[in-house]
């Protein structure tokens, strides 16, 4: 059986509050990197093949599990296989950095309309693009628009080369600019998954959260769980994803996590040595 190991005094007050009272608990996963492994083709992503049996046996026993992704809502249900898994009836996938929410409980998608500058730079992105390295690639999420260099010969220099045209392309359009593993997105401001996931727990009305990510996008939840930490007394346990790409960890995420665990491989034995300790 996996131990679960906090390396902080504040990680073992989380897992043990979720321990004690796994029916006020969370669960919530950021998607790629954490349930799904970095692959060089976005398109090709898929959660680890663990993952949805896991889950299925950590869900009953907790408050919730939520997904909370910069991916559309409905690619991580595709690419995760969540729909109608047994065991899976209450999950919820906040997509787009929780712009998007998807209930398996109703399978009803809620979103807000497009912002207006994502149709504009989308035309615009092409000329802007017409001179980057090979490799480059656009992804095109709908609500917003991913430039990856991840298939660039040098994908560090691609994605330096390419920040500050994209910055003053989405300032343009009133559009923000997430960096992530190999890429700058360009989506709609106002929401981050710290403003997601605190939205959840309280209509949750959670006593403790488990968040589990790896990117700098995740960055924005650890920030709210210590701040609810800090101000309602919420016990949490944030866990690293740590990449098995070879690529390093981001430092700003494996410095401020109470447990660091080997990729997605490592989150699904982490989720089943919960359940095992939930008697699931
Ligand atoms: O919030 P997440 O679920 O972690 O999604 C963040 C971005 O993930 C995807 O890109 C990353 O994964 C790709 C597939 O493994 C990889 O090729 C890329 O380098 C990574 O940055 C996704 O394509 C983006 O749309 C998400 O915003």
């Amino acid at each position: 059986m996996t131990l679960i190991e906090p390396t902080s005094p504040a990680g073992e007050a989380g897992l043990s509050a979720i321990r004690k009272n796994p029916a006020r608990a969370v669960a919530a996963f950021d998607f790629d990197g954490t349930l799904a492994p970095i692959v060089a083709d976005p398109e090709q992503a898929r959660a680890h093949p663990g993952v949805v049996p896991a889950l299925a046996r950590l869900a009953p026993r907790l408050a919730a599990v939520v997904v909370v992704t910069g991916r559309p809502a409905a690619t991580a249900v595709e690419y995760a296989g969540f729909a109608g898994a047994p065991g899976l009836e209450h999950l919820t996938v906040l997509g787009h950095y929780g712009l998007e929410r998807w209930d398996a409980a109703t399978g009803e998608l809620g979103a807000p309309a497009e912002h207006p500058g994502v149709a504009a730079l989308r035309a615009e992105l092409p000329g802007l693009l017409a001179t980057a390295p090979q490799g480059v690639w656009l992804e095109d999420k709908g609500r917003a628009l991913a430039v990856h260099t991840r298939r660039a010969a040098e994908p560090d220099v691609a994605l330096a080369a390419l920040d500050a045209p994209l910055r003053a392309a989405a300032a343009r359009h009133g559009l923000a600019v997430e960096p992530g593993r190999m890429v700058l997105e360009l989506r709609p401001p106002g929401m981050d998954k710290g403003v997601a996931l605190t939205a959840f727990l309280r209509e949750r009305d959670a006593g403790s959260v488990l968040f589990a990510g790896d990117d700098l996008g995740d960055l924005a939840a650890y920030d709210a769980v210590d701040a609810l930490r800090a101000s309602a007394g919420l016990d949490a346990l944030l866990v690293c994803s740590a990449p098995t790409t070879g690529e390093p960890p981001v430092r700003a995420l494996a410095d401020r996590a109470d447990l660091i665990v080997p990729g997605p491989e490592g989150v699904v034995a982490l989720i089943n040595a919960l359940a095992d300790a939930l008697g699931a």
